[in-house]
């Protein structure tokens, strides 16, 4: 059983390590690099492992590659070409183990990962098992969750009223008494809580009281210098789950890691129409998962919703073919939309 208090201190010292390093030591260190294109990939990872060498493979980018440790020291993007999306990659120098503590340069490269839409965990085949979890726990010890929802928990703080505590089904780890005890620690003496899962922890439900401080990122772990290992050991590494195995030096398996990304990415492709003309599939719009066709107008054009009467559309989300929907129709990968406007001349344009 978790002692509470313990978890508490734990959490306090955590709290110190997740705090922005100061101004004066963020200035100028190269890792404020501005997002661009449809969504960030981080590269992270121990030194060496070939995170470098696989940005210069799959953007235009060079990043500087060597056999030492630390040869990159501050974030590089590059930009990777899918689909007809553009996605960010940022190199980023190794990190050791302590980073999250401030180790080396850990800290900000920790920071920088945390803004990004997904992580590529760059591993050495070659390395011991115990990296992958080294990492793991690096990043969470700065609020980084892999790989999971955030828990389907509800907590609003009131200003009185005390605690209203609700499980929605009898929870397996959890009581009332245990939530009671951390919402106090926590100084939340008047609130309401609703648990809607009933296999959810007491990280969780801390991860909730923290949820200013967490940030859940999808990870894919990649195993690179798969051309120094036996096929045994490859075939154990390639059976993990979210993994893919490479080798950056024989050209093996980048194509399927890039394939993954843009899969876990789960971006959408538009293809928008004009009336009576064929749709453009040369130039794609690029929209995160469950956008709407609010979202769509939006990216085509500011103002475009004002003028709004409908859309047709043409795919996987559409029942008839075209059907007509509105602003909050959410759309599928590869629809053909066309908007129709009230003014004359608004049917969907791209520019
Ligand atoms: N055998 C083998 N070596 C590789 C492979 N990919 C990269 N390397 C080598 O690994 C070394 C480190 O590569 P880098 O790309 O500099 O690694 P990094 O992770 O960027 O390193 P830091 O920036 O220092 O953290 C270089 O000597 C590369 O040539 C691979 O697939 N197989
Ligand atoms: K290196
Ligand atoms: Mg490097």
């Amino acid at each position: 059983m978790v002692n509470i208090t313990e978890k508490i201190k734990e959490i306090e010292e955590e709290m110190k390590r997740t705090q922005r390093p100061g101004a004066g030591a963020a200035a100028g260190t190269g890792f404020d690099v501005s997002k661009s294109g449809d969504a960030r990939i981080a590269l992270v990872g121990f030194p060496s492992v070939g995170k470098s060498t696989f940005l210069s493979k799959v953007t235009k980018t060079k990043s500087e590659v060597a056999a030492y440790s630390f040869t990159t020291l501050t974030a590089i993007p590059g930009v990777l070409e899918y689909g007809g999306a553009e996605i960010q990659v940022l190199d980023l120098p190794g990190i050791i183990e302590g980073a999250s503590e401030g180790k080396g340069r850990g800290r900000q490269v920790i920071s920088a990962a945390k803004t990004s839409d997904m992580i590529l965990m760059i591993l050495d085949a070659t390395k011991r098992a115990e990296q992958r979890a080294l990492l793991e726990a690096e990043l969470e010890a700065v609020g980084i969750r892999l790989n999971q929802d955030p828990p389907n928990i509800y907590l609003k703080q009131k200003k009185a009223g005390g605690m209203k505590i609700t499980f929605s089904a009898p929870p397996k780890s959890l009581d009332e008494k245990m939530l009671y005890n951390i919402l106090r620690d926590y100084r939340i003496l008047n609130c309401e809580v609703l648990v809607r899962d009933e296999n959810a922890t007491v990280d969780q439900f801390i991860d909730v009281i923290m949820k200013d401080h967490r940030t859940y990122i999808k990870c894919l772990y990649v195993y690179n210098k798969i051309d120094s290992i036996s096929l045994e050991h490859l075939n154990t590494l390639a059976h993990e789950d979210n993994t893919a195995v490479m080798s950056c030096e024989l050209d093996l398996g980048i194509s399927d890691v890039v394939d993954k990304c843009w899969e876990e990415l789960r971006l959408i492709r538009i293809y928008t129409k004009r009336k009576g003309i064929e749709p453009d599939f040369s130039e794609a719009l690029i929209v995160r998962h469950d956008s709407t066709i609010e979202d769509v107008c939006d990216s085509i054009h500011r103002t475009l919703k004002e003028s709004f009467k409908y859309a047709l559309v043409w795919g996987a989300s559409s029942r008839h073919i075209p059907q007509r929907v509105g602003l909050s129709h959410v759309v599928a990968d590869e629809d053909v939309v066309s908007i129709v406007g009230t003014k004359s001349g608004l049917a969907s344009s791209t520019k």
